[in-house]
């Protein structure tokens, strides 16, 4: 237990990572509730479906072992009564219903579910407003009751779903032989690490690796997976976005610089990027595709500065530099101990298709080993660019995918890489 973990890179050899394929969560996104949840178009599930399965054949095609959430979950509650209830307590305190009495009846009903699966897969999907008859069934005492049961308030949802659970990348992140269960920055996406927490408590295999930081500390800062990237055994990059602060950058550091077990992180560098939709985490706007190569949305280089987190003096305390006028190369160049770097630019050069693709997630690409990348088979300008440059791109189909504003890097959580 604990040892399953190990992720050095990003872009050693790719051996086991984890999934989620979408479901019926998408069936109950609406018009009126795809903003809070953080969707821009409701996509078709079919094809949805059917796009992401072709992303894990490929994986399996170049043997990575591919894991999916919602079975580790399943196998995480299957025999443990502790992890159930709280996998259910935990849910519902974060459902948004307030009242005690609808609350009651919603998890009376889930505790009858029996089948592992089938629970955590409802827990995802959500719970629209017909589908239980509360008042009819008596667990309507009050007018809150009945308007909350009525999900007049969430366009006839009692419990929202739970979609961006297919950017597995997000709510945990894998770092070392540790994980950090992030605090994420919106109220919906809140619900997400539970499932984590779920899995690295109470897996058979999973449970016991170390925690390098726990959610639940809003108050003191967010940070999303999205925003990490394993730059190496001793060094990660962290952005600092619309979903991740500098005080959410600050708690994790101290942690991974200080904390026991240790996590072999000896310097973190925080990139601030635009805080906006379109950027929204450090790897929609730059990813690792080799040893010496990067891709990098072009909009994010005029203001981009970076901050060089480590140990300080005292025990406990961080030693923070900034590398303003470093240019980005020389950062990179000396975070992976290289002589120099390649930086592709998404877009190839274009400002028009640069900003189309990077809004399809050109530059968010899964490497599978150095050089041989996971792209979207749409975003063909910048596609282009990287055939030119002579690496080996491996193209999903995205039409329905891209719509959740994620690529094939937000879409896994990278378990297992071989070292460099
Ligand atoms: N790492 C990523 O960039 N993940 C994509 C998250 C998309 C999701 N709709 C969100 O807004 O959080």
């Amino acid at each position: 237990m604990g040892d399953s973990l190990h992720i050095r890179s990003e872009i050693g050899r790719l051996k086991k990572v984890m999934l989620h394929r979408p479901g019926r969560e998408f069936l109950n996104l609406s018009p009126d509730s795809m903003g809070r949840l953080l969707f821009d178009d409701i996509p078709y599930l079919a094809a949805a479906q059917e796009e992401h399965d072709r992303f894990a054949e490929l994986l399996r095609e170049n043997d990575v072992e591919v894991l999916y959430l919602d079975q580790l979950v399943a196998e995480s509650i299957a025999s443990n009564a502790t992890a159930r209830e709280e996998l259910l307590d935990g849910w519902l305190a974060q459902s948004g219903v307030s009242s005690p009495s609808v609350l009651e009846a919603v998890k009376d009903r889930l505790e009858r579910t029996e089948d592992p699966l089938v629970l955590v897969d409802k827990l995802i999907e959500g719970i629209r407003a017909d589908e239980l008859e509360l008042c009819a069934s008596g667990a309507c005492r009050s007018l809150a009751d009945v308007v909350a049961a009525g999900g007049n308030e969430r366009g006839g949802l009692l419990i929202d779903p739970i979609p961006n659970l297919y950017f597995t990348r997000d709510p945990f992140s894998i770092i070392g032989q540790g994980v950090s269960l992030n605090s994420m920055w919106s109220v919906t996406r809140r619900r997400e690490p539970l499932f984590g927490q779920i899995v690295f408590k109470h897996h058979p295999v999973y449970a016991g690796a170390p925690v390098w930081h726990e959610p639940g500390h809003e108050a003191s800062g967010c940070i999303e997976g999205g925003d990490i990237l394993v730059l190496g055994p001793s060094t990660i990059g962290i952005g600092i976005s619309e979903r991740t602060d500098a005080s959410g950058i600050d708690a994790l550091a101290e942690t991974l610089l200080w904390g026991s077990p240790a996590s072999g992180v000896d310097r973190v560098l925080a990139f601030s990027i635009p805080r906006k939709r379109s950027c929204m985490h450090l790897d929609t706007v730059f990813t690792q595709l080799d040893v010496d190569a990067f891709l990098v949305h072009p909009g994010i280089l005029e203001t981009l500065k970076v901050f060089e987190l480590t140990r300080g003096v005292s025990a406990g305390s961080t030693a923070i530099r900034s590398l303003e006028g470093m240019p980005l190369e020389s950062v990179l160049a000396d975070a992976i101990g290289v002589d120099s770097v390649r930086i592709y630019e998404c877009g190839g050069g274009d400002p028009l298709a640069a900003a189309r693709e990077q809004w399809n997630d050109g530059a968010n690409t899964l490497a599978v080993s150095p050089g041989k990348v996971i792209v979207y088979q749409r975003n063909s300008v910048t596609n282009d660019l990287l055939y030119k440059g002579g690496f080996d791109l491996i193209e999903v189909p995205s039409s329905e995918l891209s719509r959740g504003r994620g690529g094939p890097h937000c879409m896994s959580m990278a378990f297992e890489r071989e070292d460099l």
